[in-house]
C-alpha cells in the first residue's frame, strides 16, 4: 500500500496554506495539497470536518478564504452536489445547456444526455426524472463543459444502494473516456476505494493521510485488496470495523 507522493505531471489543483475560519473555529487550517490532472481523488472525513468547505473554495464558491499561501484550479471546473439542483420549469435539456451558448449548445447537451443514459428524456420535466435519473442530468449538466476539474459533493448520497452502485460505474465510465481531474467528497468509505486512485482523509484542519489505492480497474467491491485500504482508512477515521464483515459495502462515516 503506498501512501500517495510525488507526480509526473504538472498539477490540476496546487494549494497551499489554505485556511477557512467560521468565528473563532478554523475548519481549514493552512491546507497543502496538489492533485495531478486527471487523477480520481476522494475526500473522506467526519461530519463537521471540512470537505464542503474545501470544495467550496477550490470551486471559487468562498471568497472567504485566508491564508498566504496559493489556490490554483484550471480554467474550466464543474461541480455537483447531492440534490441535482435542475430548475423545475425547464425541461431536462435546457437545464443541462443552461448558461452554454453557441449553435452547438443542443448538440452537447443530447450528446451529455446520451452518454449519462438519458438519451430520449430530453424534453422530460425535471419532476420526471427519479432521484438517479436527476443526478445522471446533473452530470451531463457538468458535461457540456468539457470540465478539467470535477467536483462533486456527496453526489450519490441520497440515492438507494443499487442505484449508488450503477452510478460509480457510470462515473468511473465518464472519468475514463474525458479524464478531467476529479475531487469526490463522500461519506462512504467503499465508495471512495472503488471509485478513487488517491484518498484523503481530512481531520483537525489538515490532510491527515493520503492515501494511494493501487488496484486495477473495473474493481470489485469484495476484492480482498481492496477491503484492506478500507480497513486502513477505518482506522484513520477511528471506526470500529468488524472483522467478520468481509465486504464492508456501504460502511458509511
Ligand atoms: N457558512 C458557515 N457559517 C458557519 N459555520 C459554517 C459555515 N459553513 C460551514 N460551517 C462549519 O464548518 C464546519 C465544516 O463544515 P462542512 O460543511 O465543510 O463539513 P463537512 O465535512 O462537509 O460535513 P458533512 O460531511 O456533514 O457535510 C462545520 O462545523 C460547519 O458547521
Amino acid at each position: 500500500m503506498a501512501t500517495h507522493t510525488g507526480q509526473l505531471t504538472p498539477p490540476a489543483i496546487r494549494i497551499s496554506g489554505l485556511t477557512r475560519s467560521f468565528g473563532a473555529r478554523t475548519v481549514l487550517d493552512g491546507i497543502d495539497l496538489d492533485i495531478p490532472a486527471g487523477q480520481f481523488v476522494a475526500l473522506l472525513g467526519h461530519s463537521g470536518s471540512g470537505k464542503s468547505t474545501l470544495l467550496r473554495a477550490i470551486a471559487g464558491l468562498d471568497h472567504e478564504v485566508t491564508g498566504n499561501g496559493e489556490l490554483r484550479t484550471p480554467e474550466r471546473v464543474s461541480v455537483v452536489f447531492q440534490d441535482s439542483r435542475l430548475l423545475p420549469w425547464r425541461r431536462v435539456l435546457d437545464n443541462v445547456v443552461l448558461g452554454r451558448r453557441g449553435k452547438d449548445a443542443r448538440e452537447r447537451g443530447l450528446s451529455a444526455l446520451a452518454e449519462v443514459g438519458l438519451a430520449g428524456r430530453e424534453e422530460s420535466w425535471p419532476n420526471q426524472l427519479s432521484g438517479g435519473e436527476a443526478q445522471r442530468a446533473a452530470l451531463a449538466r457538468s458535461l457540456v463543459w468539457d470540465p478539467e476539474l470535477l467536483l462533486a459533493d456527496e453526489p450519490f448520497g441520497a440515492l438507494d444502494a443499487l442505484t449508488r452502485i450503477k452510478m460509480h460505474t457510470l462515473l468511473r465510465e465518464l472519468w475514463e473516456r474525458h479524464r478531467p481531474s476529479v475531487l469526490l467528497v463522500t461519506h462512504d468509505v467503499d465508495e471512495a476505494i472503488v471509485l478513487a486512485d488517491r484518498v484523503l482523509v481530512l481531520e483537525d484542519g489538515r490532510v491527515g493521510l493520503d492515501l494511494a489505492i493501487d488496484v486495477p480497474h473495473p474493481r470489485s467491491y469484495r476484492d480482498p485488496l481492496l477491503s484492506r485500504y478500507g480497513e486502513r482508512l477505518l482506522t484513520a477515521l477511528g471506526v470500529n470495523d468488524s472483522p467478520q464483515d468481509e465486504t464492508r459495502q456501504g460502511t458509511a462515516i
